[in-house]
């Protein structure tokens, strides 16, 4: 078993493995990054993309032979709803997979307060209706559960690729074909020049996020992770176990499921990682300039939008 004994995180990495399910383009014919950018490849050889690696023509030529659809999970539960979702699907409406099938999933605790939006072209939407879970804690952590449960019952036989994304972002720019992958980690914005012992990982040893210090690759945002639907549910699932059994011995990891999703992809890397410009804070990373930005953090208004328990 994968899960954590100091000893076994030692040198001994599971990598991924190659899933010939996946209708991934080859990563030799699109993507070129330049010698003078720093952080395109990890150590064990994934791509990091931004602005500027890819060539959007050939990706665009290969998915137009191979046809592809794309799934979206997104969470709107109490004042979210109102406050987020109309904004978070219509800007994905305009800039998500522009020109590819799409199919966005709304889980939602109220369905009557589903808002009315009108879509363009190859985008459907799938609302389901999702029990409220009462600590805010809870809200984001059951979201694994959730997906896995959808991912068994009915996304892995629509979609080719998966994105799984917080509600409380919105679109500005093109968010391409140079995104899919097996299994994609988004780089969090605040964290993406740090040594990994700076960064807000799990370090009590009893939480099954636990990472020790001076381990770890990147601090992944689990506001957006995906992959292939079989590869997503395995990090739901995964996720999922990891909360439930800090849960029985009354543990909840610093930052809730990002903490566990940090330790999963710790464990099983990530085959692609996003740049910051795929989800980026203007509020905070304001003296920093990036040209592209695809994806950026809402107004957060915890005080008055998030249930108080
Ligand atoms: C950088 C940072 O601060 N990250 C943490 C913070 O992210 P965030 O501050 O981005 O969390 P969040 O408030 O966006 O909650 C995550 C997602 O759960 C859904 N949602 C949540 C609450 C609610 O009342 N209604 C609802 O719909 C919604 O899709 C939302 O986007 O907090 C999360 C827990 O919430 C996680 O611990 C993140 O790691
Ligand atoms: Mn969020």
């Amino acid at each position: 078993q994968h899960r954590f004994s100091t000893k076994k995180l030692q040198g001994t990495y599971r990598c991924w493995s190659v899933d010939t399910q996946s209708k991934e383009l080859k990563l030799s014919d699109w993507f070129f990054p330049s010698k003078s950018m720093n952080l395109t490849n990890t150590s064990w050889s994934a791509p990091i993309v931004w602005e500027g690696t890819f060539d959007e023509e050939v990706l665009e030529k290969y998915y137009a032979k191979h046809k592809i659809t794309v799934g979206l999970t997104v969470f709107a539960v109490g004042r979210y709803i109102d406050h987020y979702l109309k904004k978070f699907i219509s800007s994905a409406d305009m800039f998500f997979m522009a020109g590819h099938k799409v199919i966005i999933y709304v889980l939602i605790d109220d369905l009557s307060r589903m808002p009315w939006i009108q879509l363009s072209r190859l985008r459907t939407i799938k609302v389901f209706e999702i029990k409220r879970e009462k600590r805010w804690q809870d809200i984001s952590m059951m979201r694994m559960k959730t997906i896995s449960e959808h991912v068994v019952n009915h996304i892995q036989y629509e979609v080719d690729f998966l994105f799984c994304m917080d509600v409380d972002q919105i679109f500005i720019g093109k968010y391409g074909l140079e995104t899919l992958g097996e299994s994609v980690a988004q780089l969090h914005a605040y964290w993406y020049k740090e040594d990994p012992k700076e960064v807000p990982y799990e370090r009590n040893e009893s939480s099954e996020a636990y990472i020790p210090i001076g381990m770890g690759d990147f601090y992944y945002h689990a506001a957006v992770f995906g992959g292939t639907p079989i590869q997503v549910l395995d990090i739901a699932r995964e996720c999922l176990k990891g909360i439930m059994n800090d849960k029985k011995n009354s543990i909840e990891a610093v930052w809730h499921d990002e903490s566990h999703l940090n330790k999963y992809f710790f464990l099983h890397k990530p085959t692609k990682l996003l740049s910051p410009e795929y989800c980026w804070d203007y509020g905070r990373m304001n003296g920093l300039y990036y040209p592209n930005i695809k994806l950026y953090w809402a107004v957060k208004d915890y005080k008055n939008l998030r249930v108080i328990t």
